[in-house]
């Protein structure tokens, strides 16, 4: 059975279509995620499921039923920007949630006890890691079966990412369902099941990583680590590629013949190369083909 099932979502602000047409579904107990830039749309879709936000048109199910007051106590929603009190201790704002959401009292302990969460010390008091914690406790005070996460890792450390990784990992052995967003393709590469590559407001692709690396086709991606220059001599010649940090990965047909070629203009501009190597495609690439930009231009 699908948990969520979307249809021909669209939703504007004013003149501005900011959902163009979403068909999605999404399985029961998978980890799904939207990956995209900022402005693709995600916290949109992710608003209209898990607060209700108005749309325009189309249809949603959640678990066969149309999306109403009734199947939202389905859903656990954990927002981008916290949602608790800094003033508060864990324990009271795990209390305040509880009795908003009427959920019952012992699920308190339990969930201070199962994310390891200091119960007396004030929410402003916790790092980012245990905050995001403490969100993800309050979202699931009321057991729902479906969790949606906006951008769970954003601003989290790397070890503080991986240890919230594990936590998701944990809720789809439980059976649950999760939908999370966000625009770090490893989040998206590490968690996922599926992922659907937005863009613009509208779903690009979907599919597990490897089938949407497989977008990728006959094409090879050529790596290049150094000091370079003349890049933009490159995109005369190769227009699909990104350059981030010191390194370039450029799209081409043939990498045989495109090597040396690359290799010369970018010694002939001056550029110190200290490796070249032909890579796998990331789902970076994959979002480069598609829509013809890096994923965290904005
Ligand atoms: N309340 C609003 N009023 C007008 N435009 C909005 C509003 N909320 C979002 N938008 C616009 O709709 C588009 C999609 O925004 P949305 O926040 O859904 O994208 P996103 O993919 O979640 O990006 P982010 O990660 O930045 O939240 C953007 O162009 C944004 O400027």
């Amino acid at each position: 059975m699908s948990a969520i099932r979307i249809k021909n979502l669209m939703k504007s602000y004013g003149d501005f279509l900011a959902l163009k047409g979403i068909n999605l579904e999404i399985k029961e107990s998978e980890i799904f995620a939207l990956l995209g830039p900022n402005g693709a749309g995600k916290t949109t879709l992710i608003r209209i499921l898990a607060e209700g936000l108005k749309f325009d048109s189309g249809d949603i199910e959640v678990f066969g039923k149309k999306l109403s007051k009734k199947t939202a106590r389905l859903i656990g929603y954990v927002p981008q920007e916290s949602i608790s009190y800094d003033l508060l201790t864990v324990e009271e704002n795990l209390a305040f949630y509880a009795d908003l959401y009427d959920a019952p009292k012992e699920r308190i302990k339990e969930l201070i006890k199962r994310f390891d969460l200091p119960a007396k010390k004030k929410a402003r008091e916790l790092s980012g890691g245990f905050k995001r914690r403490l969100n993800l406790a309050i979202s699931l005070l009321y057991e729902p079966k479906i969790l949606i996460l906006d951008e769970p890792s954003t601003g989290l450390d790397v070890p503080s990412r991986r240890q919230l990784w594990e936590i998701i990992k944990g809720f789809k052995r439980e059976g649950k369902t999760i939908l999370l967003a966000t625009h770090y393709m490893e989040e998206a590469e590490a968690l996922a099941d599926r992922i659907a590559i937005m863009n613009e407001g509208r779903v690009v692709a979907v599919g597990t990583a490897d089938e949407l690396k497989a977008l990728i086709g006959e094409e090879s991606i050529i790596q290049v680590e150094g000091i370079l220059k003349g890049v933009e001599g490159i995109g005369e010649i190769f227009p699909r590629f990104i350059e981030k940090s010191g390194t370039l990965r450029i799209h081409v047909k043939n990498s045989r013949e495109a090597l040396p070629k690359i290799v010369e203009l970018l010694i002939s501009a001056g550029s110190e190369i200290k490796a070249i190597k032909v890579e796998e495609p990331t789902l970076e690439d994959v979002f480069l083909k598609l829509t013809g930009r890096a994923l965290d231009e904005v």
